[in-house]
C-alpha cells in the first residue's frame, strides 16, 4: 500500500480521538460511508490501538492509520494494533530510521522549508504540513512549492470546511486533516447520522 493511494482516497482525512472505545465502530462506519476512506485515529487516549483494531475489523475497506505516532513507543503501538499507515506530526531521527525498518506508509510532519528538505532527502515525497494554519497555511505552501515542487502535503493543524478548498486548489497539496466533522456534542449525542452527513459534506470537496 502507498501513501499516496492513501493520501488520495478522499478530500479530507479525518484526525480522531477516541474517548470511549463503543463509538470507534460507529464513527468509523459514519465517516467511511459519508465517503471518507482514510482515517486517522490518535494514539493520545489509552484505548486508541483497540479502536483501530476494532475499525479495521469492522470497516475493512477504509485505510485506518494511527496519529500522534511520536517515539518508538507510539510506532510500536501502531505495528501491534495493524495500522494501515502512521502519521508524525513532525519527525525525529529515531522515527526516521524506525520508519525506513517498516513497509508500513509513514507520513512524516514538517512546518518549514529545512524540515521538508530534510524528509525529501530521506526518500519522503508526501508530508503532514503542521500545524497548518499556525505554520504560515496557504501563503507558505506556496512559498515551498517555489523550490520543492516534488513535494506534496497534507495540510493538517486548523483547517475547516470554509478554508479547506483554499488547500485543496493548490498544486503541492493532495488531502488536508481536520476534526471539524468529528462535533463533540454530536459523538456525545452518538448522533452517527449527522456524522455521516458532516463526513459526506468534506468527502465532496
Ligand atoms: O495528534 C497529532 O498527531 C496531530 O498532529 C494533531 C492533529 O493533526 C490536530 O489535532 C488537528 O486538529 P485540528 O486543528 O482541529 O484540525
Amino acid at each position: 500500500m502507498s501513501i499516496e493511494k492513501i493520501l488520495t482516497a478522499a478530500p479530507v482525512v479525518p484526525v480522531v480521538v477516541i474517548e470511549n472505545l463503543e463509538d470507534a465502530v460507529p464513527l468509523a462506519q459514519a465517516l467511511f460511508n459519508g465517503g471518507l476512506k482514510t482515517l486517522e485515529i490518535t494514539l493520545r487516549t489509552a484505548i486508541a490501538a483497540e479502536a483501530v483494531k476494532l475499525m479495521k475489523q469492522a470497516v475493512p475497506d477504509a485505510y485506518v492509520g494511527t496519529g500522534t505516532v511520536i517515539n518508538k513507543e507510539t510506532f510500536n503501538a501502531s505495528i501491534e494494533a495493524g495500522a494501515d499507515f502512521m502519521v508524525s506530526p513532525g519527525v525525529n531521527d529515531e522515527l526516521l530510521s524506525l520508519a525506513k525498518e517498516t513497509d508500513i506508509p509513514f507520513l512524516a510532519g514538517a512546518a518549514t522549508p529545512s524540515e521538508v528538505m530534510k524528509l525529501a532527502s530521506n526518500g519522503f515525497k508526501y508530508l503532514k504540513f503542521f500545524p497548518a494554519v499556525a505554520a504560515g497555511g496557504v501563503p507558505m505552501l506556496k512559498s515551498i512549492a517555489g523550490p520543492l515542487p516534488h513535494i506534496k502535503f497534507c495540510p493538517t493543524g486548523g483547517i475547516n470546511l470554509t478554508s479547506a478548498p483554499d488547500f485543496l486548489a493548490l498544486e503541492n497539496v493532495v488531502c488536508v486533516g481536520g476534526t471539524w466533522m468529528l462535533d463533540k456534542q454530536l459523538i456525545k449525542d452518538k448522533n452517527w447520522a449527522a456524522i455521516e452527513e458532516l463526513a459526506r459534506q468534506a468527502s465532496q470537496l
